[in-house]
């Protein structure tokens, strides 16, 4: 058991914010982490918006980075992005906390005590565990779980090794926690989403078994416990090896079609439709969006008129398939095969767009649009390219999706075109924010949509 500290206030200590003893340490500790979305702005500021001890010796957090002032209870959320933390506070460093150290206190109501990221340490996580397994309050946390699905006590925990915009944790490979980082107020529609799928009977989608909100400074969800697909492998892994092996990955793509229509028609269902999508709206955000990431990656530049043609001819389309919920972030890593099926997981959208725009209505040819530039990317991990593998991906995801559908993507291609370029700009931003050395692989397809519109 580690020795861990009190973090209630000591007699002698008068109460005082705990940012005065962490704020030097996670300034440098944020931007470290895979997940931190401001890598490419300093952290000026830092705010705690709450604090929370959700069992001895661990601090549940939600900083906010950035700039502006930390609002009154009630108010509205501030600008700047908003970071769940989960920190343990011990009064003796261990060296078993190897990775998981952010440092030592040295000011502040924390002075001398050691300061760990707590998600990186078993105990902490089995205890995390215990509170999602029954419904109950911490300060402003609500646990809550799905009593028709009880979770077993003592599952041995284990952080997920996976390159993440969140982090998870396994739990004895039967179920897997989402832990969202950056936070935003309302409900998160990876619960939502998921939750609906289940109440329609989807079985392509793990259903939620517990999770846990906050109430403030607002009502945000904050973590989602699934069961686990043991075994199971992502479509992205799959791709790669079918490529290494110079198979033929056909007959996976074209169940992946159908996979994802059966998603978007259990999504119609579940969830009324919205106004009915408008090209010529959709075209001007598009451009938007364009015009924003051209101007923090210069290397767009050149190809920004080619790439508005495809939205300007998007204006002009057919309405297309209506608008309905859809998954918002869809590509090879967020689908999982286990057995002979395929699961579609992490319905939260992308990540870098408001919750609000994440949870609206949008053309599905979105989501097909995000998986077709998957082929693309997984094609140009090898050498040499194979346009060719990516091509028959491509023809067969479609047409397994027309089958299940009852509509062909391949006969919309005005609206392909630009669901592609749109996807494809934001990849470029996505890869030169958090992986530059990947930014040739989108800037390749810039290139080929702006110049052949293809
Ligand atoms: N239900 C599940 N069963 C098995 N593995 C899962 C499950 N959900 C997620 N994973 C694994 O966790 C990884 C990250 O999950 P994901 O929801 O995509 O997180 P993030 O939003 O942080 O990227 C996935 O790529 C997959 O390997
Ligand atoms: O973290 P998420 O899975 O929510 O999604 C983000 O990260 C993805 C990369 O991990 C990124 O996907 C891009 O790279 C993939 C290969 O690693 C590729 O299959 C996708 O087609 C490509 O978009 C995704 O864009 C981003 O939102």
């Amino acid at each position: 058991m580690p020795k861990t500290a009190s973090l209630r206030p000591r007699p002698a200590a008068p109460p005082a914010d705990p940012m005065v003893s962490l704020g030097g340490l996670l300034r440098e500790w944020l931007p470290r982490q895979r997940w931190f979305a401001g890598k490419d702005r300093p952290v000026t500021d830092l705010g705690l918006l709450s604090t929370t001890e959700v069992f001895p010796g661990c601090l549940h957090l939600l900083v906010q980075t950035g700039h502006g002032p930390v609002p009154a209870p009630g108010g509205s959320p501030p600008a700047g992005d908003c970071y769940q933390l989960l920190l343990g506070v011990r009064e003796r460093p261990s060296p078993r906390l190897g990775r998981a150290l952010i440092g030592q206190a040295q000011e502040g109501p924390l002075t001398g005590l050691t300061v760990y990221d707590a998600l990186q340490d078993p105990r902490s996580a089995q205890l995390l565990l215990e509170r999602l397994r029954h419904p109950g309050t911490a300060g402003p946390l609500r646990f809550e779980c799905d009593p028709l699905r009880p979770v077993p006590a003592g599952l041995v925990p284990r952080l997920l090794d996976a390159e993440q915009s969140n982090t998870s944790l396994v739990y004895g490979d039967e179920f897997i926690l989402k832990l969202f980082r950056r936070i935003q107020p309302g409900v998160n529609p990876d619960l939502e989403v998921t939750s609906a799928l289940a109440r329609q009977g989807c079985s392509r989608v793990p259903t939620p078994v517990a999770w846990f909100r906050t109430t403030h400074p607002y009502g945000a969800t904050l973590g989602v416990l699934q069961p686990f697909l043991h075994g199971a492998s992502d479509g992205w892994t799959l791709a790669l090896d079918a490529l290494s092996a110079g198979d033929d990955f056909t007959a996976q793509a074209r169940e992946l079609g159908r996979a994802t229509a059966d998603v978007h028609l259990a999504l119609a269902s579940a969830f009324p439709a919205g106004t009915p999508g408008e090209n010529g709206q959709t075209a001007t955000g598009m451009a938007e969006r364009l015009t924003s990431a051209a101007h923090c990656v210069p290397a767009l530049r050149p190809f920004v008129p080619g790439l508005r043609s495809a939205f300007a001819a998007l204006a002009t389309c057919d309405a297309g398939p209506p608008a309905q919920r859809i998954h918002g972030d869809l590509h090879l890593g967020q689908v999982l095969r286990a057995g002979r099926d395929w699961f579609v997981i992490d319905f939260e959208g992308e990540p870098s767009r408001p919750l609000a725009e994440r949870r609206s209505d949008h053309s599905p040819v979105r989501d097909i649009a995000g998986m077709l530039r998957s082929f693309d990317y997984a094609a140009r991990q090898r050498r040499p390219w194979r346009p060719e593998w990516a091509r028959r991906c491509r023809e067969a995801y479609c047409a397994g999706y027309a089958a299940r559908a009852g509509w062909d993507p391949r006969k919309k291609h005005g609206l392909l075109r630009a669901y592609e370029t749109d996807r494809a700009v934001y990849e470029v931003l996505y890869e030169a924010r958090h992986r530059p050395d990947w930014l040739p692989v989108p800037m390749a397809a810039i290139e080929r949509l702006a110049v052949r519109g293809d």
